[in-house]
């Protein structure tokens, strides 16, 4: 082949892409490029929400023994990347392999799969092929494109122009000592290790540094412009954030430890979140499980006071110097309902869903899913 690739239709299932999308818009930090999002495996074991590495496991032995098939490798190959990826508005990449730099050499084979649709959730975002065919890939959820990294498949990415282009990357080399399960192992450990007999069954999510969410319109991490991107999803969801003792005794990295609620135009949810990054995996829960159900009723919502009113407005003075911006950065090209009601159920069902037994856990990870990190 002289330019060995492949495009595989319905690879992941809509349910797939779902779940996915519901951890990255859940769990995203800033990325490695401007208007870039990403999601790690082992950021979402360092925040303590191990348990959602588990919808990625079964996807990614399912692609690396597609890939081995594929281009016919003879031996095993690792997984050296697993994650999670979104471009906002701004996005781009130019021409390029994927082993273009000399500490990515180990990277021998690509797999792309595209968990949203082009011209349905984001708007410009196309992939091109520099040589032969398929020349240009438009995204549909469920496909997978998978390349070998070098450069007989030179590609690149259109500048994404509105919406969030969301995809899931791996990358994966003949190289046993790039298998990032080695890395994971460890950490997963350290992880369960550290929880008490009581925590066993529940994962509550702990933030990472601060700057890791702070999306800011010239990459510096400067805190007088951009936003929390925490926040800025919240918000661009119709939610404001509310700190019963205000903004003046904390900054960002405190605050972001702190109990809140949300609010939304004048009244609060009743219900206190552990911190921001908790409320927000809640708030997507229900926008993935719950809010396509329909009925709107009036649930537990408790009327906001004047002094309350300000309080969140501090909180947006802090977490937010551009709230225009995270509005376009985030901006869904669906429409999203909101009932207080459902929104309670959901917070139930969210609880059931963070629910980890640790046994299976421990079952299924001396199980085949983690065999190439433990042999
Ligand atoms: O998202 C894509 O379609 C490809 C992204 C890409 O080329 C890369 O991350 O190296
Ligand atoms: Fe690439």
């Amino acid at each position: 082949m002289e330019h060995p690739r492949l495009i595989l239709h319905n690879f992941l299932t809509e349910e797939e892409c779902k779940e996915l999308e519901f951890i990255h818009k859940s769990c995203s930090t800033v990325g490695y490029r401007p208007n870039v999002f990403s999601t790690t495996l082992s950021h979402l074991i360092a925040t303590n929400s191990a348990h959602l590495i588990i919808p990625f496991l079964p996807i990614r032995d399912r692609l690396k023994e597609k890939v081995e098939e594929v281009f016919g490798c003879e031996y095993e190959l690792v997984t050296e990347f697993t994650g999670l990826i979104s471009w906002c508005k701004g996005a781009s990449i130019g021409w390029h392999s994927d082993d273009n730099r000399s500490y990515l050499k180990q990277r021998d084979f690509t797999a792309v799969c595209y968990l949203n649709t082009y011209q349905k959730d984001f708007e410009g975002g196309l992939f091109h092929f520099q040589d032969g065919e398929p020349k240009t890939i438009a995204p549909l959820a469920g496909d997978a494109v998978m390349y070998t990294a070098d450069s007989r498949n030179t590609h690149s990415v259109d500048e994404v122009t509105d919406g969030e282009r969301l995809t899931l990357a791996l990358w994966f080399s003949r190289d046993s000592s790039h298998d990032e399960d080695a890395k994971l192992i460890p950490l997963l450990s350290e992880s369960l290790l550290h929880k008490s007999n009581n925590m066993l069954c529940s994962f509550l999510p702990l933030p990472a540094s601060d700057n890791m969410y702070w999306y800011s319109p010239n990459q510096d991490s400067h805190h007088d412009f951009g936003f929390d991107i925490r926040l800025g999803r919240l918000h661009a969801l119709g939610f404001d954030v509310y700190y019963s003792q205000g903004t003046r005794t904390s900054d960002l990295s405190e605050l972001q430890m702190e109990p809140m609620q949300l609010a939304r135009g004048d009244y609060f949810l009743d219900h206190k979140f552990v911190n921001i990054l908790h409320a927000l995996q809640v708030v997507q829960f229900y926008f993935w499980k719950v809010c396509n159900s329909g009925t709107i009723q009036s649930g537990e919502v408790v009327q906001i006071s004047q002094a309350q009113l300000e309080k969140i407005i501090e909180v947006k003075s802090v977490f937010m110097k551009d709230p225009k911006l995270a509005k376009t950065i985030f901006r869904s090209l669906e429409q999203h309902s909101f009932g207080s009601a459902t929104f309670s159920a959901a917070i139930t069902a969210w609880d059931d869903y963070s629910c980890w037994p640790l046994d299976s856990w421990l079952l299924r990870s001396s199980q085949d899913n983690w065999k190439s990190g433990t042999k």
